[in-house]
């Protein structure tokens, strides 16, 4: 039985994702983002499930960092999940005052807040299930967690249903230090880490090498590259599979234009989305135009 490291603790939305990617095997919490991802590098996990970005917040930039410092890791499989909160207080609390969360999570309920526990200051925990623990030791009066969180923590349910964008959700990954890839199955999404070289047209180069063989971006975001203030690498999500020609040629040519590239994984998409193929850049089209070139090199053809 495999043994996965998640985001916890227990009562997580990252738990439920971990029972979603990795049925049946052990789960094991960790208490951040990096301490999960350190489990695998270590040896201790063989893969880690962390949230990666959600459809209301944007980007989990613990995960990004983690997945960027440090030993390489690459995702092999990921899970999209609904996210609706509950909030919940300690049994007996008359008057909330406070309410505690995820950053993320009390990012997606600002409204409902605003509207039904106007008095009350929201306080960021490490996680939503770490605010569930905070009520119950009585350092804050109530918590933003994921449904399953009551079924953990003695606490009483305040509402359920809570998200002010109704159809808000977040995507896991299931990271494992590099070795087999997952199969292609045609609705994958692969995924990198960028440092262009800080002149002007950079971003534009490496997009544009993508975009000139017809491959569709999911996801663009930009971090900080921490040594040099201005300067970024870009975490840069795309249709496609490292097995197919045309992401070949595209991370060839990527690899050509960075100061630095890391390949973070490729593997299928949760949704299932085939991805897109424009005129002239499909799988057979590249692999035409290689055994022309090299027909031509032979002398075999002009
Ligand atoms: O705290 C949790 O329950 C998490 O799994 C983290 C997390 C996140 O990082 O976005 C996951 C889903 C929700 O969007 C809120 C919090």
């Amino acid at each position: 039985m495999a043994r996965i490291a998640y985001f916890g603790p227990q009562g997580t939305f990252t738990e439920q994702a971990a029972r979603v990617l990795a049925a049946g095997d052990e789960l094991v919490p960790a208490e951040t983002i990096r301490l999960a991802l350190t489990a695998v590098r270590h040896g201790e996990a063989d893969a880690a499930c962390v949230p990666v970005e959600n459809s209301v917040e944007g980007a989990v930039t613990a995960t990004l960092d983690g997945l960027s410092d440090a030993d390489p890791l690459v995702a092999v499989a990921e899970a999209i999940l609904p996210v609706h909160f509950s909030v919940l207080k300690r049994p007996g609390t008359t008057e909330i005052r406070t309410v505690a969360s995820h950053p993320h999570a009390l990012a997606q309920v600002r409204d409902w807040l605003e509207a039904n526990l106007p008095g009350a200051t929201p306080v960021a925990s490490s996680s939503t299930a770490a605010a569930a623990v905070g009520v119950h030791a009585g350092d804050f009066d109530a918590a933003v967690t994921a449904p399953v969180a009551v079924e953990h923590y003695p606490l009483e349910v305040v509402a359920t249903g809570v998200a002010d964008v109704s159809d808000a959700r977040t995507r896991f990954l299931l990271v494992r230090k590099p070795g087999e890839l997952p199969e292609p199955t045609g609705a994958d999404r692969t995924s990198i880490v960028a440092a262009a070289v800080n002149r002007t047209g950079t971003l534009a180069e490496l997009l544009t090498e993508l975009a000139s063989r017809g491959i569709n971006l999911t996801r663009l975001d930009a971090r900080p590259t921490r040594d040099n203030f201005g300067e970024y690498r870009f975490f840069i999500d795309f249709e496609g599979h490292v097995a197919e020609p045309r992401i070949i040629d595209a991370l060839a040519a990527l690899r050509r234009r960075c100061r630095n590239l890391r390949f973070l994984g490729s593997h299928p998409r949760a949704d299932g989305i085939r991805s897109t193929i424009e005129p002239g850049a499909d799988n057979d089209s590249f692999l035409d135009a290689t055994a022309w070139v090299d027909a031509v090199r032979k002398g075999d053809l002009a």
